[in-house]
C-alpha cells in the first residue's frame, strides 16, 4: 500500500510536472494477478484496484492501517471495469457484470474477488474510507442506478451519470461513488466544473482507447494545472481543487468522494469564464 500525504494549495502552485504526477496521479492500479492499493490522506480514503486471472485474490491486512482486518473500521465501495467477476464475502458470492456496483459493510473479514473468464478478466476499481457503523452491503446492477443527462453535443460534455452510493442510493457512513460515461462525439467531463471543500474526490478513468489520453484538470479555480491521464488511471483531487477533464476521444470516469456529506448536489459551481 503507497501513501501519499497532503499538500497545500500553496505548494502545489509551485510543482513542475512529475511532481505534480507524483502526488495526484495513480498509474499502477489495475494489474494482473494483483490487488494495488494507494493510502490518501484526503478523508483518509483508500483507492484501489483488483485484477483477478487464474483464481481469486483475497482482500488482505494491511499494517498501516493498525487494524485486526481490512474493514474492522472501514467501508468499502467497488465497481466492475471489466468482464464479468465475483465477489465473496464472508461466504456470500456476489456477481458483478461491467459497470455494477458492490458496497461492503465495516465489519466483512473474508473478501476475495474472481474473474468468471480469465480471458476477459474483471476489473475491479476499489474505494475505502472510514465507517463508524454498519449499513448492509448491497449490490446494485447499473440498471438499477437511474440515469442523469447532463451537457450536450453543442458543448462537447453530452454524458450520463450513474449514482450507485450516496444519500438517495446505497447507504454509506461517508463514501460516495458512481460514474459517468460520455457520448460518443463528446470529450469534457465537470465543465463546466466546480469543487466543493467538504469532500475530497478521486476520479478513475476507463474505456478509452489505449492510444488516446485525457488533460484532467486541477487546482483552485484559478490557479489550474493539468495531468496528461491515460486509460485505467486515476487522480486524486483535494477539497479545494477543480476535477475536470478533456479527452482526445470519449471515455467513462468512476467518480467517488469522502468527507462531510453524501449530498450529491453539494457543490460551488464555478463560471467557466472565470477559470484560470
Ligand atoms: O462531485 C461530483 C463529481 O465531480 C462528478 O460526479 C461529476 C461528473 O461525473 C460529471 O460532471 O460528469
Ligand atoms: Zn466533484
Amino acid at each position: 500500500m503507497i501513501q501519499r500525504y497532503h499538500n497545500s494549495q500553496k505548494e502545489v502552485k509551485g510543482m513542475n510536472t512529475s511532481e505534480l504526477r507524483e502526488q495526484f496521479l495513480i498509474e499502477d492500479l489495475m494489474s494482473e494477478g494483483e490487488v494495488k492499493f494507494t493510502y490518501s490522506h484526503y478523508d483518509r480514503i483508500i483507492i484501489g484496484g483488483a485484477v483477478p486471472a487464474n483464481g481469486s485474490l483475497a482482500l488482505e491486512n494491511y499494517p498501516m492501517i493498525k487494524a485486526d482486518f481490512f474493514l474492522e473500521r472501514r467501508e468499502m465501495g467497488v465497481i466492475n471495469v471489466g468482464g464479468a467477476g465475483k465477489i465473496t464475502v464472508d461466504g456470500k458470492v456476489y456477481d458483478l457484470a461491467k459497470k455494477d456496483c458492490l458496497y461492503i459493510s465495516r465489519g466483512c473479514k473474508d473478501i476475495s474477488f474472481a474473474s468468471i473468464d480469465a480471458a476477459d478478466t474483471a476489473k475491479f476499481y476499489i474505494l475505502s474510507a472510514p465507517a463508524h457503523k454498519e449499513y448492509p452491503t448491497t449490490l446494485m446492477k447499473e440498471a438499477e442506478a437511474t440515469p442523469v443527462v447532463l451537457g450536450s453535443a453543442d458543448t462537447s460534455n453530452h454524458r450520463t451519470i450513474h449514482k450507485y452510493i450516496y444519500a438517495d442510493g446505497i447507504q454509506s457512513c461517508q463514501l460516495v461513488m458512481g460514474l459517468t460515461t460520455l457520448t460518443t462525439g463528446s470529450v469534457w467531463n465537470t465543465m463546466p466544473s466546480h469543487v466543493h471543500d467538504r469532500r475530497m474526490e478521486a476520479y478513475f478513468y476507463f474505456d478509452l482507447a489505449s492510444d488516446q489520453t485525457i488533460v484532467h484538470l486541477m487546482g483552485e479555480p484559478q490557479e489550474t494545472r493539468h495531468l496528461l491521464v491515460h486509460n485505467n488511471q486515476a487522480i486524486i483531487s483535494p477539497p479545494w481543487s477543480i476535477h475536470s477533464g478533456c479527452g482526445t476521444a470519449s471515455y467513462s470516469f468512476i467518480w467517488g468522494m469522502g468527507g462531510e456529506n453524501q449530498d450529491y448536489g453539494d457543490m460551488d459551481p464555478v463560471l467557466i469564464t472565470e477559470l484560470k
